[in-house]
């Protein structure tokens, strides 16, 4: 059997060019302000696409990477031999690098796969506290909650369900990257098993952890497939392999590091940039178009109460993909809006729809939407962008509408996140204090614990994004005892009719039977 042996790097020596971390250093490191460009300034000329506005302060404390099991940093360093043998095949259930069997998991959000999933994924959905973080007093109504709003909310997203096919196309094209990716890992000798761990349907993460445990991994690289982190989408997830880890002898002995995100990967950019400008291409006149980048949103309190680093980093993720346009002489006006809010509760702004009004109060006639926070095809893709923002610019005098495509197998963005896994290797189980490398992010790799010890440590409460009840003369409040004052002005309603009795009977209002 033949043997071949490659060089994994000695530390981070990735692809991207050295001043492509260094210009990122300064961004992501320091914890002064920020300097973002201000999206409203596309479509002003006095405000041009340069115009740089102080957003954002970056709380980044410094963080200490190490888990329970971190070897030494100077054995960690050490360049890693990766034995892959050419007769080994592609799904070999103890893929080695040395004696270490290498796991990758991805994790996402999963999504109802029928109809009748629906229902049971919505609750799935919002029994995580990290979705609805209810008051600690109130904790025990979390799954009573979480049914009643499912049940609610079933109706309207089995109708977007039912406009895509039938269900989500997530679980499909999540298995694909995972395919893609284990190849190209293997091309890149490095001879690793994916995973797929989805938070809220199949497969659910714990049946990803049981197949891990079952094929002996020992290094597993956690990779969640959203580019940017959230409280809501990463952060829940690392969440529930906290709990997983925690309560596992095997795991607990087993060493991992997590690429929080990674949306400042010149691979990932690059791809982004390429699709964009294959899209412009479409249009009769590409200069004229907007790029309207559309973000998934969530509750402002996230970020406002929470520490959510989200908005920093889709702002600066737009920033450099704009950045890589402008070195191809692409110079389009562009903006960011968020979309997807549920319930009462503020989100962040400006609002996908409203923004879209406004583009067209101001003329704009030709519109690019480029979905920015998730890297398949989703509902909220296929159905919320597609079909309702592409009608409401319609109506609002937008003549022209594209859409780019996500990113999904995408050869270029597939071997970014390979190289991206190979170059946290020499991190698992390690401490990365002191690397420089490491810390690119505003949420840089290190363990679960670490991760969620750094952000939303304190769990803090939060307006639920969904309207809950709450004591008090408060916005719920509000809106729950106007649609109780309503209910029972129906019933009274009824019972008058019905009985012929009541208020109304006996102020004349309604004629006494009697
Ligand atoms: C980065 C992406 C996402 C963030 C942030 C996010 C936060 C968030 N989402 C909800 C509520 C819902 N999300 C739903 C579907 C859904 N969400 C994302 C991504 C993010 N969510 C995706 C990719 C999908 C689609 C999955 C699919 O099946 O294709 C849904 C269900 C669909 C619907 O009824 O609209 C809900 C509900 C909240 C409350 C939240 C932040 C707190
Ligand atoms: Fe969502």
């Amino acid at each position: 059997m033949a043997e071949s042996i490659a060089m994994l790097p000695s530390s981070i020596s990735s692809n991207a060019p050295l001043d492509h971390h260094l210009r990122l250093l300064p961004r992501s490191l320091c914890n002064t302000q920020k300097l973002y460009r201000c999206p409203e300034a596309c479509m002003s000329d006095s405000l041009s696409r340069n115009s740089l506005v102080a957003k954002y302060t970056s709380t980044q404390s410094s963080l200490l990477f190490a888990n329970k099991q971190s070897q030494s940093r100077q054995k960690c360093l050490t360049p890693l031999k990766a034995v892959a043998t050419s007769e080994t095949p592609a799904n070999s259930a103890s893929p080695l690098i040395g004696n270490d069997k290498i796991g990758v998991l991805l994790l996402n959000l999963g999504g109802p796969e029928t109809l009748d999933d629906v229902q049971p994924f919505l609750f799935n959905l919002f029994a995580d506290p990290d979705i609805i973080r209810l008051p600690r007093l109130f904790r025990f109504l979390q799954k009573p909650l979480a049914q009643f709003i499912s049940v609610f909310r079933a109706s309207k997203s089995k109708e977007g369900y039912a406009a895509i096919g039938g269900g989500s196309p997530l679980r499909k094209i999540t298995d694909a990257q995972a395919e893609e990716l284990r190849k190209s890992l293997w091309s890149k000798n490095v001879p690793a098993k994916v995973y797929v761990g989805m938070r809220y349907w199949h497969p659910f993460t714990e049946e990803a952890i049981q197949q891990i445990k079952r094929d002996g991994i020992t290094k597993l690289v956690v990779l969640p497939l959203y580019p940017q982190f959230s409280i809501s989408t990463s952060g829940s997830s690392l969440r529930l392999l906290e709990s997983i880890f925690r309560e596992d002898e095997y795991l607990v002995n087993m060493q991992h590091t997590v690429i929080p995100s990674w949306y400042q990967r010149e691979g990932y950019i690059k791809a982004m940039a390429n699709l964009i400008e294959m899209e412009l291409k479409i249009f009769d006149s590409p200069d004229k178009v907007v790029i309207f980048f559309s973000a998934h949103g969530v509750p402002l309190a996230y970020v406002e109460e929470a520490g959510d680093p989200y908005k920093a980093e889709m702002e600066e993720c737009v920033d450099l993909i704009i950045e890589e346009l402008e070195k191809r002489k692409i110079t389009n006006a562009y903006t960011l809006a968020y979309q997807s809010r549920v319930g009462p509760v503020e989100w962040l702004k400006p609002y996908t729809d409203e923004t879209i009004i406004d583009l067209g109060k101001k003329g704009v006639k030709s519109l690019l939407a480029v979905p920015i926070s998730f890297v398949s095809e989703h509902i909220e893709t296929l159905e919320e962008i597609d079909v309702e923002y592409k009608e409401l610019a319609l109506k609002c005098g937008i003549e022209n509408w594209g859409r780019v495509p996500a990113l999904g197998c995408e050869p270029a963005f597939i071997s970014d996140l390979a190289d991206a896994v190979i170059e946290s290797l020499p991190y698992v189980g390690a401490m990365a204090v002191s690397n420089i490398e490491a810390r690119q992010s505003l949420v840089p790799l290190g363990s679960v614990e670490e991760l969620l010890a750094a952000y939303d440590s304190q769990r803090r409460e939060l307006p639920p994004p969904v309207t809950v009840w709450e004591w008090g003369w408060t916005k719920s409040a509000e809106t729950w005892n106007g649609r109780a004052a309503m209910l029972a002005v129906l019933v009274l309603l009824v019972l008058e009719v019905t009985t012929g009795e009541g208020f109304l009977h006996q102020w004349g209002i309604l004629p006494l039977f009697r």
